[in-house]
């Protein structure tokens, strides 16, 4: 089932019971899922053939990084999985993110392929401290417009960069935004920061939330709240 809701939320479990389990409360009609490193280090490519027998779109979030042929490969291998979107690094580059999209070409495989920026967990002293001085704002728009140039459907970025990049990318490429926090959430690990609503008014097309449902007393008490936020 395909759904026009923005919101993607993030099953970041230990076991393939336990994102079952939430799974099992969330409707298809309303959200996507995430599954991430850890759920698939752990279930392996049976959580993505539970989910879609439940009827979800999967966002496979396994950010690949390697060299080009490597990194085709794999991303091959999830879209033959009938996954809805995967990603990867922007940070490997050109030769490798055009790698990976002439791959899903060539074999008609129509998985959604994005990009990461730059981590919402990083702040511009983070990005510093790996040798990147330049603004973060830069540094996202940089990797935006490679991702763009090579052949990628959007991007994951933070929701304070979407604006900045629906001006240069236009609004059809995807603007990917996890780091979302309604005012009742934690910020955790998250630095780059913004409540649901604000990050849809800013131009985010896909709103990824994990924590402030997936952690919370009450989640489906938690999504009904993000989504009268949405809808106001
Ligand atoms: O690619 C991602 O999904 C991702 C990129 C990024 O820059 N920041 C980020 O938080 N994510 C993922 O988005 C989810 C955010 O989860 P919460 O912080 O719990 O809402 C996690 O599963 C992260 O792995």
């Amino acid at each position: 089932m395909t759904t026009s809701s923005p919101l993607i939320i993030a099953l970041d479990y230990p076991s393939l019971d336990a994102a079952l389990c939430m799974a099992d409360q969330l409707d298809p009609a309303r959200c996507r899922l995430k599954v991430g490193k850890e759920l698939f280090t752990r279930s392996g490519p049976a959580v993505l053939e539970a989910l879609h027998g439940r009827g979800f779109e999967v966002f496979l979030d396994l950010k690949f990084h390697d060299i080009p042929n490597t990194v085709a490969g794999a991303v091959q291998a999830a879209a033959e999985q009938g996954v809805w979107m995967v990603n990867v690094h922007a940070g490997g580059g050109r030769r490798m993110m055009q790698a990976a999209a002439e791959r899903l070409a060539a074999h008609r495989l129509a998985t959604r392929l994005i990009a990461v920026t730059v981590l919402t967990s990083m702040d511009a002293a983070d990005l510093a401290e790996t040798g990147i001085k330049v603004p973060l704002d830069e540094q996202v728009q940089r990797l935006a417009r490679l991702a763009r140039d090579s052949g990628m459907s959007g991007v994951v970025c933070s929701a304070r960069e979407a604006g900045m990049l629906a001006a240069s990318c236009g609004a059809d490429f995807m603007k990917v935004t996890p780091g979302i926090r309604p005012r009742f959430a934690a910020a955790d690990d998250q630095q780059r920061i913004m409540t649901p609503r604000a990050a849809l008014q800013a131009g985010s097309t896909h709103l990824v939330v994990g924590r402030p449902v997936t952690q919370a007393a009450d989640p489906m008490g938690a999504l009904d709240a993000i989504e009268a936020e949405l809808s106001v």
